[in-house]
């Protein structure tokens, strides 16, 4: 077991941390594995490892982040292997993290943070060489995501930048400039996979040629055996574009969904400000500072045919909310269903200033929405001759409306489904498919996480797990071999707590009667993630069994489908 201390402040608030005690875990157990404390039986076919990304580090030197999302990435992995469970963590090596060392401060802009790399240069330099550029280079501190490309598994944000990372020992490798590969300056931490492991993601690219345009593109699994490139990003292909309403104020996205026909983009009336952007840096405020929330505004629904690559011409509308995570979408008897975790404002993103998650966040982050799952419908064939008010759902699954109005708009009303939850993921292999469960964080109205849960969208129902001072993480699904019910497989969950005398702990609950199964705790200090994926050891791993973690380490990627 590990000899490394917990130290009190950062264990009673797993946000935060500050510096000594983080470097403490970085220069003493990281890069170092550590066993854990087993209780309970982790099922024999479960083997793989957990890998999970999320915001370690708020504080460099003297100076300190202000909002949680800010956070130097720290990528955590729970490698279990024959009942016995493995932990090891390690900071994401990015530019933004060395250059942030090198000058024992922080120098990187990030979301909820100015940042000025060189304090020697007058005003006017520093505000000429920045208006050279409209858009600004931004961070790569990937903090949000684990994404798979090809053979290779990368860390995420939501900028142009992704940092490709060693599975195994958390490494740091290259650094990938989307723009090189497609003309987006900012895409998503949340791609889709089909079935072969092609990659399907969507970025915004900013007054490019005098346009500002929402990019779906497709990144390849495989590249054919005659193809020079090997790099499955150097043949990234555009799938399909779709031109913003505005060209200085795109939506803010952070997901999107996709079906087995079609792919669902929320034009939502969360929008940055590019103007305000492009003098953010002379007038010394944050990009936080440059995203709006227009609750005059509607959030259109853009709809694309993945077989013509071209929207659906109906223009299909909602009232104004903010989504962050799309749950999963499906088709149904002619209509489009997708669910969504939908807010009414975009406070959200306000409570997690480091300010408000102080001694007091119970009191000081309350969220004035709270979010919700809900469910809409869109009929993918719109009758010209159908009467303007009439509902053009007929399904008896849901009651969704989606409502004709005069000029062809088709206005949509969602069924509200669960109320208090976040971090949603499902069995993968319901991806763009019907589907039954939700597995996800429940959170009421304040943006901390106390249960993990899972909703039955056909029943109505939901089954719980929850501990006194446990913080579950995003819980993540893995499949029992060979399984043929959805719910068929095991819940992982990395669990953080508030009282220094507990450890944290990664859960693995059954994810039939959602009862644990398993627990493995251990003594170092854990921070709450994100996001994150499984990677399944394969055969060509299992006579490995023998061998020591380092020979593990270094044993060739088996091209194990991760559990997304
Ligand atoms: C740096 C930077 C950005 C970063 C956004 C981040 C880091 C968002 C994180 C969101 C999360 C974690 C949501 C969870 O639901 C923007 C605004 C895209 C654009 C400007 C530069
Ligand atoms: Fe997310």
């Amino acid at each position: 077991m590990s000899t490394v201390s917990r130290v009190g402040t950062v264990a009673s608030i797993p946000f935060h941390g500050c510096v000594s005690e983080i470097f403490l875990v970085g220069t003493r157990k990281l890069g170092n594995k550590t066993s854990f404390l087993l209780t309970g039986r982790i099922p024999t076919w479960l083997q793989g490892t957990l890998l999970r990304n999320g915001p370690g580090m708020h504080t460099v030197g003297e100076t300190r982040y202000n909002h949680w999302f800010d956070g130097l990435a720290l990528l955590h992995s729970f490698t279990i292997r024959d009942g016995e469970v493995y932990y090891r963590s390690k900071y994401l090596r990015s530019d933004t993290y060395k250059d942030n060392i090198e000058a024992n401060r922080i120098v990187v802009s990030e979301f909820g943070t100015m940042a000025y790399p060189d304090p020697c240069k007058n005003i006017f330099s520093k505000a000429f060489s920045y208006l050279s550029h409209t858009i600004p280079d931004f961070t790569d501190n990937c903090l949000i995501n684990i994404m798979k490309c090809g053979e290779d598994f990368y860390a995420t944000t939501e900028t142009n930048y992704i940092r490709k990372i060693n599975p195994h020992t958390l490494e740091t490798l290259e650094k990938v400039d989307y723009r090189k590969f497609v003309a987006v300056n900012l895409a998503t931490a949340h791609p889709h996979y089909d079935e072969a492991g092609n990659v399907l993601n969507m970025g915004t690219s900013i007054m490019d040629k005098g346009k500002t345009k929402y990019v779906i593109f497709k990144i390849p699994a495989t590249v054919p055996e005659d193809k020079k490139e090997k790099n499955p990003l150097k043949h990234t292909e555009v799938f399909c574009s779709i031109t913003s309403r505005s060209l200085l104020s795109p939506s803010y996205y952070h997901s999107f969904g996709v079906t087995e026909n079609y792919v669902i983009f929320l034009e939502q009336p969360f929008k940055l400000d590019i103007l305000k952007m492009s003098t953010a840096y002379i007038r010394g405020v944050n990009w936080a500072s440059c995203m709006a929330f227009h609750k005059e505004d509607k959030t259109y629904i853009h709809i694309i045919d993945q077989r013509t690559r071209k929207p659906v011409p109906t223009k299909f509308y909602t009232d104004p909310m903010v989504v962050f995570h799309h749950v999963n979408a499906y088709e149904e008897d002619g209509c489009l269903l997708f669910d969504v975790i939908a807010y009414e404002d975009s406070s959200l993103y306000q409570l997690f200033y480091l300010a408000n998650l102080n001694q007091d966040f119970e009191e000081n982050s309350r969220l004035t929405s709270i979010p919700t799952l809900r469910r809409f419908a869109v009929p993918l064939n719109v009758d010209k001759n159908a009467e303007v008010g009439s509902n053009l759902i007929k399904l008896a699954s849901t009651t969704a409306r989606a409502l004709k109005e005069k000029d062809d708009q088709v206005y949509c009303q969602p069924e509200l489904l669960y109320e208090g939850l976040e971090l949603p993921r499902i069995n993968y292999a319901h991806n763009g498919k019907r589907y039954r469960y939700v597995f996800a964080a429940e959170v009421q109205w304040s943006p901390i996480p106390t249960k993990i849960l899972k909703y039955d969208v056909l029943t109505k129902s939901s089954l719980k797990w929850g501990q006194e001072h446990c913080w579950p993480a995003e819980p993540l699904f893995v499949p029992t071999p060979g399984a043929k019910d959805e719910d068929d497989g095991i819940i992982l969950s990395a669990i953080v707590s508030t009282d220094p005398q507990k450890l944290p702990f990664l859960l693995i609950l059954d994810a039939k009667s959602f009862t644990e199964l398993a627990r493995a705790s251990i003594d170092v200090e854990m921070h709450l993630d994100l996001h994150g994926l499984f990677i399944p050891d394969t055969d060509c791993n299992t006579g490995k069994q023998a061998a020591s973690q380092e020979e593990r380490d270094r044993a060739p990627d088996c091209h194990a489908a991760p559990q997304i």
